[in-house]
């Protein structure tokens, strides 16, 4: 029985969020707040009810928006124009169709120009630096020969998590997270932990934790008059300012550590495949060895790693939620994976097209809760138009993923799990509803690691189902707890719960799966 306690890693996990995946904006509450009344569907909240920006800037507000203004809002927040979009038409529309104008990012002062993240492709302007990321990750990540070459690793940590899970089922939290940042330090750097008190872990964890502190309302000002970036470090009012320098030292670390380690590995023979070693290699055979290359590589492979964690471990997450408040589809799931694969051997990739209900258990849990609700802001760089209003250039535009995961006309009922919705609807509402098309981002900023985050999760969610039961942990007066099931930004708050293996064999049927993978 796991103990409802928030972990230390849990803490960490929301901070990862929150640095790649920023909430667009940060603003003390007491700040005077200028919303102007702009066309198209304009929004004009008047000051009473502005009374805390981050609230105002949550998807549950911009849903609100919707139903009083239309699916697309325009507003004026501190003179930056901000555009909403509440639906998945106009998010198709513009950031998809028009994706040469919509696939930038916002200018972020503090975080990329004042820290340093500014090699990162997730927030990276549009132009030939993204276009060069972009091309990496899509041979690093997308192409089917590699995704076929991270299988073995994926296998390897989910029966690291099923080991884990068997030993010290409290500690369930812990053990996804490790799961999560295991595979995606040996595919980024080759590099295999065996605990989360990985010295690269811990660098990570320090510079991106460091980052989110640092972002406090107060400092995320400077994102919106960016003059105050050039204010001397010695002024009052410039602690945000220090701070900033003295994180961009962690946060070069980070960049610079694991990639040393891949260069040491490498010139020693002993580096394992990995994204980070591809890219030198090839930098080596082109002979385009530089200071500005080897910064480009060190920031998408720090760009895979946070984003690749955080968002992976709030699905498996969520799946264990889910499981825990709805034993009927736990049970459907697991009826389904006796009859199809039997209880002597686990699931693989392979087994996928085998096994619709658990296909529909995964659609649903990207719907239900899904993972990134405002994805990440796009910015409009050139002036548009659309249905017949005029959007100006240099416009953050951010889909609300969250509400378009909630539309009734699509999925009935949509505050509730359940995956029959999938099973009764045709093959061309199918096509249409896929949360694929949304929960992954849009367009040419589309997330690169979908493919790969898909499968992996698939894999662990069919080999706990096929090797555990899930269920509602119980008190000290033996009586079940009920998960509240609250979210903060994307990710659920801890929760209890029950993990038992089904039989006494579970042991040997890891065993089994781990010596048939070392063969
Ligand atoms: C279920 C897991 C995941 C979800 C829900 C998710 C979601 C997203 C979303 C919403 C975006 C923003 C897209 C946009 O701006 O329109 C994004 C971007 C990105 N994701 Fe993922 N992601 C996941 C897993 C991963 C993994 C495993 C990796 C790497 C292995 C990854 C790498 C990236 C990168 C590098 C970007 C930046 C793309 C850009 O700015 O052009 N993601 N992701």
């Amino acid at each position: 029985m796991a103990v409802g306690q928030r972990s230390h890693h849990t803490k960490v996990r929301e901070s990862l969020t929150d640095l790649l995946f920023p909430r667009p904006v940060r603003i003390h509450s007491k700040v005077a707040a200028r919303v102007a009344q702009q066309r198209p569907n304009s929004v004009h909240p008047s000051a009473s009810t502005v009374s805390d920006w981050r609230h105002l800037l949550e998807e549950r507000t911009f849903a609100e928006w919707a139903k009083l203004y239309g699916d697309v809002v325009y507003a004026k927040l501190f003179q930056r124009p901000v555009l909403v979009l509440n639906s998945l038409r106009a998010a198709q529309d513009l950031l998809e169709k028009r994706g040469s104008k919509y696939s930038s990012r916002p200018r972020l002062v503090l975080l990329s120009e004042l820290m340093g993240w500014d090699n990162v492709l997730t927030h990276m302007p549009y132009g030939d630096r993204f276009r060069k990321h972009r091309r990496w990750m899509h041979d690093g990540l997308q192409s089917k020969e590699t995704l076929l070459g991270y299988r073995p690793v994926q296998r390897r940590e989910t029966y690291t998590l099923l080991a884990g899970l068997l030993e010290t089922p409290a500690d369930f939290a812990s053990h996804i997270h490790r799961w999560a940042v295991g595979t995606i330090m040996e595919i980024t750097y080759g590099h295999r932990i065996h605990s989360l008190d990985d010295e690269y872990v811990r660098i990570a964890r320090t510079a991106t934790v460091e980052t989110v502190l640092a972002g406090s309302p107060g400092s995320m000002l400077v994102d919106f008059f960016p003059v105050l970036k050039s204010i001397p470090t010695w002024m009052p009012g410039a602690g945000f300012k220090r701070n900033a320098f003295k994180i961009r030292g962690m946060v070069r670390e980070l960049m610079d550590s694991p990639y040393n380690m891949v260069k040491r590995a490498m010139s020693s023979g002993n580096a394992r495949p990995s994204f980070t070693a591809s890219l030198i290699e090839d930098m080596y055979r082109r002979d385009s060895s530089t200071p500005a290359e080897e910064e480009d590589i060190k920031g998408a492979a720090g760009a895979i790693y946070a984003a690749g964690t955080d968002t992976t471990v709030t699905v498996l997450t969520t799946f264990f939620l889910a499981m825990v408040l709805h034993p009927e589809a736990f049970t459907k799931a697991q009826a389904e994976m006796d009859a199809v694969i039997g209880r002597s051997r686990l699931p693989d990739i392979e087994d996928r097209g085998s096994l619709p209900y658990l296909e529909c258990v995964l659609n649903e849990l990207y719907r239900w809760r899904c993972p990134v609700p405002l994805a990440i802001p796009h910015n409009l760089t050139e002036e548009d138009e659309y249905r017949g209003y005029h959007i100006p250039g240099n416009t953050m535009v951010i889909p609300n993923v969250w509400k378009m995961s909630q539309d009734p006309s699509v999925y009935p009922e949509p505050q509730k799990f359940r995956p029959e919705r999938w099973l009764e609807m045709s093959p061309q509402t199918l096509e249409l509803a896929n949360p694929r098309k949304m929960v992954f981002g849009f367009g040419r900023r589309i997330c690169p690691g979908r493919e790969f985050a898909d499968d992996l999760i698939w894999l662990a969610m069919a080999s706990v189902i096929s090797l555990f039961d899930i269920r509602k942990a119980v008190d000290s007066h033996g009586k079940e707890i009920t998960p509240a099931a609250t979210y903060c930004s994307g990710h659920p708050d801890a929760f209890a719960c029950s993990i038992r293996p089904r039989s006494e064999k579970a042991g040997d049927v890891i065993a089994q799966a781990r010596s048939a993978l070392a063969a």
